[in-house]
């Protein structure tokens, strides 16, 4: 097939450089694949038939970081730009499932190219050649289709993490996985446990940073997710004989998530893990069925993926936090949510409202109206609270330790403890935000005291 398309000037003068000097040179990977598919390539990978020291001698006048020699890769800097170049080369024996014991440089292209994951991932561009395809990547491309190159269960066995980028990339660019990769996905599964837990990580946040649904893939691959989030086994066809719910907790949890059409990862993480605890803590009642402190167990579980899945700190206390609450009665008016942005501060409590939305367009459509309509209510009064700048913080108030100071107090823990009762006395309407009448009112204090 003719295909053309422009490449960045550095990029066509690093091609050029290389076949000056006598060396085959293309672009490869995932920046043919996003061209071909109209997208903008995050990076150019290039691949060549040079050795990585014929690589350096060529780009001596640049500046160059030895990336990885042995695995032949050479970084060239241009305009603040990496690319890396890459030899051709053919990996050895693959006794980790994660990366090759030692590799071989080539000068085919068709061999480097047989190496990779995914027909769509193994084409290589030449502006002048234009597309080298022997494993017919376009004809995938065009039917949506993540195959592998080759035997799949070889391609997972090399690298399991390759078990993840195929959902990875089915649901970044919704594509179906072909059934005999699935198979092979599923056979080899247990070999996720040699990945390292940050790729990991890496591939679950691109996962959901896709920002498309997610709740069909995650749906079938759970014996694949099951293996490095044990926790949702239990949420499995566990059925929630509550009117509330028409799904299975794992079902509800995938459809919440699919629910919140922004891009803030927190509430995410939140929505994917807010019942992860419900199957622990069910019981039966003359109602149906009751999940008692769901959101304490759910947090605790959450907290111990997050760790284990290597998040950092903020991002584990902010969607433990979410968890904790995202059930929590809140009534709607002011003094109660204003005592929430007192608790859990303005931006936090914005991620609560998103969560706990969600999850009510992920539930049955019993009271749906009216329960969505409160959380509008309680998004309206906030933006009340903040548009008028009322106060709901210590800083807000119109005294401060000083001022306490000066009345008489003496330096130390109290007046932290009488500055948060003066606020929570400002919170329910009991004293004005002004300094006299709260200096008259901690001066009452002293003298009761
Ligand atoms: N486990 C892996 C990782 C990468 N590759 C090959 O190396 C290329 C570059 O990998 P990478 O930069 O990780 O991914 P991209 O495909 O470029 O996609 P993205 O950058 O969106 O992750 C891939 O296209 C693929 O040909 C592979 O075969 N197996």
């Amino acid at each position: 097939m003719n295909i053309k398309f422009d490449l960045p000037e550095e990029v066509k003068e690093i091609l050029k450089l290389l076949n000056n000097n006598g060396y085959e040179a293309y672009i490869v990977g995932g920046c043919v694949r996003d061209k071909i598919l109209g997208l903008c390539p995050h990076d150019y990978d290039i691949c060549a038939s040079a050795k990585p020291s014929e690589v350096m001698e060529i780009f001596k006048n640049f500046r160059v970081i030895e990336t990885g020699l042995q695995h032949g890769t050479v970084t060239i800097m241009i305009n603040h730009q990496p690319y890396e170049i890459t030899t051709f080369r053919i990996d050895g024996k693959y006794s980790d499932n994660r990366r090759p014991d030692n590799v071989d440089f080539t000068l085919n292209l068709e061999d480097d190219l047989s190496r990779r994951d995914f027909t769509v991932n193994a084409m290589a561009y030449h502006p002048e050649m234009g597309l080298i395809d022997p494993f017919h990547g376009i004809f995938d491309i065009q039917n949506k289709i993540i195959r592998c190159v080759g035997t799949p269960a070889c391609r997972f066995q090399e690298d399991a993490l390759r078990i993840l980028r195929a959902m990875r990339f089915s649901i970044q660019l919704e594509f179906k996985i072909d059934e005999l990769t699935f198979d092979a996905m599923l056979e080899n599964k247990s070999l996720i446990s040699d990945v390292s837990k940050e790729r990991i990580n890496a591939e679950l946040l691109k996962m959901l940073e896709a920002n498309k649904s997610i709740s069909e893939h995650f749906y079938r691959c759970k014996e694949i997710i099951s293996e490095f989030i044990p926790e949702f086994n239990s949420c499995f066809d566990f059925k929630q004989n509550n009117p509330f719910h028409i799904y299975d907790v794992y079902h509800h949890i995938l459809h919440a998530v699919d629910s919140y059409s922004g891009n803030d990862m927190k509430i995410k993480l939140s929505l994917l893990f807010h019942d992860i605890g419900k199957p622990a803590c069910y019981s039966e009642d003359e109602n149906g069925g009751h999940f008692y402190k769901h959101g304490i167990i759910s947090s605790d579980k959450a907290n111990e993926i997050l760790k284990r899945l290597r998040f950092d700190n903020d991002t584990i206390n902010s969607v433990t936090e979410l968890i904790l609450y995202h059930d929590a009665v809140i009534k709607d008016n002011h003094k109660t949510i204003k005592r929430w942005l007192n608790k859990i501060g303005e931006e936090q409590f914005k991620r609560l409202l998103e969560v706990r939305t969600a999850d009510i367009l992920a539930q049955s459509d019993l009271d749906r109206e009216t329960r969505l309509e409160k959380q509008h209510r309680l998004f309206g009064l906030l933006e009340e609270i903040l548009s008028e700048e009322q106060c709901f913080t210590i800083k807000d108030l119109d005294v401060n330790g000083s001022d306490l100071i000066n009345a008489g107090y003496k330096e130390g823990r109290q007046l932290g403890a009488v500055l948060q009762r003066l606020l929570d006395c400002v919170i329910a309407n009991e004293a004005e935000n002004n300094k006299e009448a709260l200096l008259r009112l901690a001066k009452e204090w002293i003298i009761k005291a």
